[in-house]
């Protein structure tokens, strides 16, 4: 195979692929979120350690997609390294965080519109409520009807939240009382370390589990990744695959560190936590005014709808895969005359109105849609760095079995430690998924194997406990 292509992407195009791929919602409200559960000096820690994992994780991707071309997809990894059974828990986990993952625009959409009409301002009040259903029912009419999303309309996109995102950095560095963030970042540092207590009672936990509190939110802005370092396949340059991952993972790594990290210097901690959503707003109009708010809300809803099409998109077409390979019935893959899969967009959309309902009843609506959505992806992810690490051991090479232990060690540890719960809500969803699955392997004539089904009894078990435990009010949403 030529290392070069005529008609290849070149590297700074791919670099920004994979920035913008995996802005979309999170980064807007970062500031407040880790405030909530970090200081400083903790989110920095915490930073690095996701960094460095999700840079694991890319690497593996970029690996498998340089020499596994054949293979289309996240599922498909899991597929080709340990069969069909373990291409269904990964395509149908993708599936779920796709959509969950909308949900959480949803919520974020209609706090960034409550910045101009404020009975929408709580994400999740009733009108909220039924302005995102529409607006989510308005998108998958959309991909019904055949729309794709155009080239020209994704640099709209990237660039109008890409602008305001900087301007916010360069405001808060301008903003920047020295006095508040060195006291505080220093102060918490050495109090952290040492073990003892931090500045603020809110945060009053040792360093271990501050970093803890912000790993979910991390891995959520670090989610789509895997859609940019799959397009690294049609890179110019074979070589500029694995840099434009390299530098675009880094280049996210600052911003999300910058964002988050520079309101720490402008606001003290317990002000931070306090702040309205979607926070990156709510300061950027303290700081400039309210023009100034309405300037990043308005980056913020283009970056959530141009998101939230692609996500409407991705979903379904992992399922249409499945349906392809037996995994899913056949009903998945169906074509309308616009060559949309309309069943499988409708009934994703349904779930998602489901769930938007739920949603008046939590409290912490993002919080709860976004945790749901990074627990889903981690189980594709486990798979990808799992498959990487047997190719590795297959070939005996350190280069290519260490970013897949390391992918595979930093998901299960981060989600071990720091999302179980919602991991544990997903087993639910996975029973809907098995009804299906079983019904598939009917269609192509496969029995379903003793280990298939006792995998599939342990998360049964597993899906009634948790309901149990949500009836009985053990398990908080
Ligand atoms: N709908 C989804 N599944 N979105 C996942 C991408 C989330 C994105 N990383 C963000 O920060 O907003």
């Amino acid at each position: 195979m030529a290392d070069t292509k005529d008609h290849g992407i070149a590297l700074p195009a791919l670099v920004a692929l994979v920035i913008s791929s995996a802005i979309g919602a999170g980064i807007f409200d970062l500031p407040a979120t880790l405030a909530q559960g970090a200081t400083p000096g903790a989110a920095i820690l915490a930073w690095v350690i996701t960094g460095f994992g999700i840079l694991m994780l890319a690497l593996s991707l970029n690996n498998l997609v340089l020499n596994k071309p054949e293979l289309t997809g996240v599922s498909d990894y899991a597929r080709a390294g340990f069969g069909d059974f373990a291409g269904f828990i990964s395509g149908w986990g993708y599936w779920l965080s796709a959509w969950l993952g909308n949900v959480a625009f949803a919520t974020m959409l209609m706090s960034a519109l409550g910045y101009f009409f404020p009975a929408l301002k709580s994400g999740n009040s009733v009108p909220a409520i039924v302005l995102a259903s529409l607006v989510s029912w308005a998108l998958t009419l959309l991909v019904t009807r055949g729309i794709e999303s155009a080239a020209a309309i994704n640099t709209i996109v990237t660039i109008t939240k890409l602008v305001p995102i900087f301007a916010f950095v360069v405001v808060a560095i301008l903003s920047l009382k020295a006095g508040v963030f060195t006291a505080h970042f220093w102060q918490n540092m050495s109090t952290n370390v040492g073990g003892k207590l931090v500045f603020s009672s809110a945060t009053g936990t040792g360093i271990a589990d501050q970093i803890k509190n912000c790993v979910m939110a991390m891995m959520w802005v670090f989610v789509g990744i895997e859609g940019a370092t799959m397009m690294a396949a049609r890179a110019k340059k074979k070589s500029d695959a694995g840099k434009a991952t390299i530098i675009g993972l880094i280049s996210l790594l600052i911003i999300y560190m910058v964002v988050s990290i520079l309101p720490y210097g402008y606001l003290s901690l317990q002000e931070l936590q306090h702040v309205q959503h979607p926070a990156l707003l709510y300061l950027f109009e303290s700081m400039t005014g309210p023009i100034g708010g309405a300037f990043i809300s308005i980056g913020l809803i283009i970056s959530i709808l141009g998101a939230w099409l692609s996500w409407t998109m991705l979903p379904v077409e992992a399922t249409s895969l499945m349906a392809e390979q037996g995994l899913l019935p056949k009903w998945f893959g169906v074509l309308n005359k616009y060559r949309a899969p309309q069943h499988s967009l409708l009934l994703t959309q349904v779930l998602i109105q489901i769930f938007l309902i739920t949603l008046l009843f939590t409290d912490e609506a993002y919080n709860f849609a976004y945790s749901l959505c990074t627990a889903a992806i981690v189980v594709c992810y486990v798979l990808v760095g799992a498959y990487q690490l047997k190719l590795g051991l297959q070939l005996k090479k350190l280069s290519v079995i260490l970013p897949g232990l390391i992918a595979v060690v930093f998901e299960v540890t981060a989600i071990v430690f720091s999302g179980m719960q919602y991991l544990w809500l997903c087993t639910i969803l996975y029973v809907l998924g098995f009804m299906l699955y079983v019904r598939a392997r009917r269609e192509v004539q496969q029995a379903i194997s003793k280990t298939e089904l006792m995998m599939m009894g342990v998360v049964i078990v597993l899906a009634l406990g948790a309901i149990v435990a949500l009836a009985t009010g053990n398990l908080k949403i």
